[in-house]
């Protein structure tokens, strides 16, 4: 069957064993992430989003349950499952294409063909004409778009992304979220994306997870039906955005206040 990048969560327990005790991150939780969907996941501090995220890249083994995509257990690292985390993970002594081109290479096809579709994600990421570059001649913000071309280099059917934008200043970060749209709606990949910041998830989403401190537990999903692209000035200010952010921040306080 065709990897379509249908995420399914079932009964997920995930925790840590340290001198014998286990300690509870994550609790009985199920949930779909639709095949081309755009979730965010948010939650407080140490609520185990990372965690959550790592188990469904077949990073981290759970204690019970189990993780599916398409419907076939993820039990091991999958290049179906494309990960980016905050921290640049390029390789220094590359150029970008030679980054890019990486996984394409690993995976056996040959140095032209690895050529063609690392320069098809550089244009796409918008950064053609830097293929010769090395990271660090580029800004922040183009090594993090270097680094979204190199994690769908592998025809991920699933982008794993870990906090992506959030050193980058206001700036750069808007830019960045628009361009990811962009590359979501033309790559057609489901994005399950771990951020703090509210507006963040809100203007990228069509679905918000909030994840419970307390529990283990999501504690709410908030769907947002505004059809993407939206425009950041409208959306953002619309009674809906308003709404949405309230519904956010309460959540988020009430787990605070339980605690
Ligand atoms: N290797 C480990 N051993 C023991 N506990 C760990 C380990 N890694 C993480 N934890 C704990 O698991 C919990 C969840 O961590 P995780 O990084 O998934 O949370 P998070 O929601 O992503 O947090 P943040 O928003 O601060 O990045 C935290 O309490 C953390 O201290």
């Amino acid at each position: 069957m065709d990897k379509v990048g249908n995420i399914e969560v079932k009964g997920l327990s995930l925790g840590y064993v340290n001198n014998g005790r286990t300690s509870i991150i994550v609790n009985d939780c199920s949930f779909v992430f639709p095949s081309g969907s755009f979730t965010s996941l948010i939650g407080p501090s140490g609520c185990g989003k990372s965690t959550l995220l790592n188990a469904i890249a077949g990073h981290y083994k759970p204690l019970e349950g189990k993780v599916l995509l398409d419907g076939i257990e993820v039990l091991k690292a999958n290049p179906d499952l494309g990960i980016v985390f905050q921290q640049h993970t390029l390789f220094p002594w590359k150029t970008v294409i030679e980054n890019v081109r990486f996984g394409p290479i690993q995976r056996g096809i040959n140095k032209s063909e690895a050529n063609k579709i690392a320069r098809e994600f550089i244009r796409l990421v918008g950064l053609n004409g830097y293929e010769s570059y090395y990271p660090k001649m580029l800004s922040g913000g183009m090594q993090h778009r270097v680094e979204i071309a190199r994690a769908l280099a592998n025809h991920p059917a699933v982008l794993l992304m870990d906090e992506p934008f959030g050193a980058l200043d206001n700036q750069m970060r808007s830019s960045l979220q628009n361009s990811l749209i962009d590359i979501w709606i033309k790559a057609g990949v489901t994005i399950i994306f771990v951020t703090h910041d509210i507006d963040e998830a809100i203007f990228m989403s069509q679905r918000v997870v909030v994840m419970s401190k307390n529990n283990g537990k999501i504690s709410d999903v908030l769907y947002i039906e505004e059809p993407h692209p939206r425009s950041r000035e409208k959306f953002m200010n619309s009674d809906l955005a308003a709404s949405l952010r309230d519904r956010c921040k309460n959540l988020l306080a009430d787990h605070r206040a339980e605690h």
